[in-house]
């Protein structure tokens, strides 16, 4: 279950500096995990607790007035669409502006918790500025300082009330879910199509009790698997999807919801900036991956054509790059039930478990062949390992030394693990830990 916070407000108002406040301490720990830059528009938080995805939908408006007006729109629908919980934020020292009565027109339309966030109030004696902000008529508001961090938690309070708390009956409880995520205009649709369409009869469309999105089982063949589309995704051609920002932020939850994300690419403009942002917004989550090559059809082939293909893709999502890769036409359904088998492999992956007696005899003698290097002639001794009971592979190798364990030796880990089980399309984890 995804839990999902979008800010929303006017340029300048402390989206970003409230945002950063949010993510920043775990941001910090998951980047060092996975070498991965920072997305500036998305980032993990939690609050007592609870986890939750945050949004920040600012910072890409570029132009003029006219289109601001357009943008900002933009900005507001797909916060209404794609949250549970909106934060409409404003600014203290400026005080109440047009443009922020024209976001609160937008907001007022959303059935979704609207709760207005007076920004910038940095000492108590600001308060009394506060009360014009009133006037755009949403009940409660809070007041909070971005800069000094005073004022969240009692924000955070309430927003946690508004999130989905997982009471409501899953009819697909136990079967794995897949996303079909991908930029505009790879094949998306068709897949879907492709996969549902002529066996209507063993096809259930079920709306989400308290979520927008849509699921679809799939059951043929001896498989069986929940199809995830969010009501977002869905309608077409109402946000313009021209934004990189924008086919990631319509991708996140799909993401967040599903077990194995199926990332498709258009084979005609290969592997881009945006594919690669939903790649690491599947590996941060821990989610099943599979990648697609669509409309291979379309391809003048020649010997090589493929291989030359799948290695370019390999070396640009490295390090992460364990992962099916698959030339298919959703069109002419060319390797579509292969598409399906591979799904099905990457969620066994994903769920697999080895068991303590089997990683020891295996790896212990690797690591003493293969030691980590000794640093400041101290040695690390590897004393046995283990599975973690954690829904994703994860492991813990426990050793006297643990904190002079570099990445480059975990990474020689992790790539045994793989050498040996069949961890492919999955994220897996290794930590080192004192014993
Ligand atoms: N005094 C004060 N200044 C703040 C506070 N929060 C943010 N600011 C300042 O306000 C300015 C704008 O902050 P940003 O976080 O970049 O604003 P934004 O809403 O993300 O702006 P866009 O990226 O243009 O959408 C910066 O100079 C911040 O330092 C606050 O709580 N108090
Ligand atoms: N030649 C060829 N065309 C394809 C293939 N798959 C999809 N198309 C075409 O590509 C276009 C876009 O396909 P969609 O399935 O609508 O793409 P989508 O990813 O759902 O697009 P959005 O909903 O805009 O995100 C359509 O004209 C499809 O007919 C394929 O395998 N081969």
């Amino acid at each position: 279950m995804s839990n999902i916070v979008a800010i929303v407000g006017r340029p300048n108002v402390g989206k970003s500096t409230f945002f950063n406040r949010l993510v920043q301490k775990r941001q910090a720990i998951v980047d060092n995990v996975s070498g991965v830059t920072r997305d500036r528009h998305y980032g993990k938080s939690d609050w007592n607790g609870n986890e939750f995805t945050i949004i920040d939908t600012g910072g890409y408006i570029i132009g003029s007035e006219d289109a601001f007006e357009v943008e900002i729109r933009k900005q507001v629908e797909l916060a209404i669409e794609e949250s549970n919980v909106i934060l409409f934020m404003v600014d203290n020292q400026v005080g109440l502006t047009d443009m922020d009565k024209e976001v609160a027109q937008l907001l007022r339309k959303s059935k979704k918790p609207v709760l207005l966030v007076v920004n910038k109030v940095d000492s108590n004696k600001n308060i009394d500025d506060t009360y014009e902000f009133y006037n755009l008529g949403f009940e409660q508001f809070f007041t909070v300082s971005s800069q000094s961090g005073s004022g969240t938690g009692e924000l955070l309070d309430e927003v946690v009330t508004h999130f989905d708390q997982g009471d409501h009956k899953d009819p697909f409880e136990g079967l794995p879910r897949v996303a079909i995520v991908g930029r505009p205009n790879a094949g998306k649709s068709t897949l879907t199509n492709a996969l549902l369409d002529e066996e209507r009869n063993i096809v259930t469309d079920i709306a989400g009790t308290t979520r927008d999105s849509i699921e679809t089982l799939y059951n043929k063949f001896g498989h069986e698997f929940v199809l995830i589309d969010t009501a977002g995704m869905r309608k077409k051609g109402k946000v313009s999807e021209d934004l990189e920002f924008y086919s990631v932020m319509r991708a996140v939850r799909a993401v967040e919801e599903c077990d194995v994300c199926v990332l498709m690419i258009d084979a005609t403009r290969g592997i881009e900036a945006q594919d690669l942002n939903i790649l690491f917004l599947a590996e941060r989550n821990r989610k099943g991956l599979v990648i697609l090559v669509n409309k291979w059809d379309l391809i003048e082939k020649e010997t090589n054509t493929m291989k030359a293909y799948e290695a370019e893709i390999r070396n640009k999502i490295a390090p992460f790059n364990d992962v099916p890769i698959l030339f298919v036409s959703a069109l002419t359904k060319q390797r579509v039930h292969k598409t399906v088998e591979i799904i099905m492999e990457v969620n066994e992956n994903r769920n697999r478990r080895i068991k303590t007696s089997r990683l020891n005899e295996l790896l212990l003698p690797i690591m003493e062949i293969t030691p980590p290097p000794a640093i400041k002639g101290k040695y690390i001794k590897i004393k046995y390992v283990t599975q973690l009971p954690t829904r994703t592979p994860q492991f813990a190798f426990f050793a006297n030394l643990p904190q002079y364990v570099k990445e480059p030796y975990k990474r020689f880990i992790e790539n045994q693990l793989r050498k040996h089980f069949n961890f492919t399309g999955v994220p897996i984890e290794v930590y080192f830990r004192q014993k």
